[in-house]
């Protein structure tokens, strides 16, 4: 079994949270999209739901698909968002912002009543911190930004390289909402809730990765089956 089988298997479980009529956030990056993916074939099969993207990408995806979309100035309200991570710990805190869309998944996670992670088992982590923060910045005064970033997650106890995400032919990597994307590999880390704070005391940072207390359930996938992990609950364990 591969990687994109767990993600496959993750994403499948998950439509099993879907009901009809339901308003539903959509995530970004490979695991969410094989989720639009196996939606659209529901939808196809007529099941009723209204979406909001997270993405241009994921916008793009559900519009070939035909799945009916919506904006969150017209539904501000949302039944459910199902997302992908970076990285997941024990808490169901996570590392998002891999794709570079932090942003809107965070504004449409959090106008969500649920929001339910999907991933491989990869993905789990014992303490936040390996994957490089994303933090979103403003690109005036970005120099400035950085440096205050680099000070204020120093005193949150958190040390490590800060380098701007950039593409392949070397120019910068630009998010949705117009931003520059800084890569802070801080290594693991000890006070997740701490840096959040730090960051956002910070006037040129749009937003950061971390997501604490967001997320109410995980599913992920891997060798041993589907594991289903609520906030709630803890863990149930399903086979493949
Ligand atoms: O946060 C994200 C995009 O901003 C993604 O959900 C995250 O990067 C995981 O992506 P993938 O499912 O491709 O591993």
């Amino acid at each position: 079994m591969s990687v994109e089988s767990y993600k496959l298997a993750a994403a499948r479980r998950a439509l099993q949270f879907v009901e009809p009529g339901m308003r539903l956030g959509l995530g970004t990056g490979s695991t969410a999209s094989k989720f639009v993916e196996l939606l659209a074939g529901e939808v196809r099969a007529g099941l009723q739901v209204l979406c909001v993207p997270t993405s241009e990408e994921t916008q793009r995806l559900a519009e070939q698909h035909g799945i009916p979309l919506t904006t969150l100035c017209e539904t501000p309200l949302l039944d459910l968002t199902i997302d992908g991570a970076d990285e997941i710990d024990g808490e169901l805190r996570l590392i998002k912002g891999g794709g570079g869309a932090l942003l809107r998944e965070k504004i449409v996670a959090t106008a969500s009543d649920r929001m339910i992670v999907i991933a491989d088992s990869a993905k789990q982590v014992a303490k936040l911190g390996a994957f490089p923060l994303p933090v979103e910045v403003a690109r005036f005064g970005m120099t400035a930004t950085r440096n205050m970033i680099e000070m204020l997650a120093a005193d949150a106890g958190c040390h490590g390289e800060i380098t701007q995400r950039l593409l392949s032919d070397g120019a910068p990597f630009v998010t949705d909402g117009g931003n520059y994307i800084f890569d802070c590999a801080f290594g693991p880390m000890e006070d997740p809730e701490a840096l959040d704070e730090a960051l956002k005391f910070i006037p040129g940072v749009v937003e950061n990765g971390l997501f604490l207390g967001i997320a109410d359930a995980a599913i992920i996938g891997g060798p041993e089956g589907v594991a289903v992990i609520e906030a709630q609950y803890g863990e149930s364990q399903e086979a493949v």
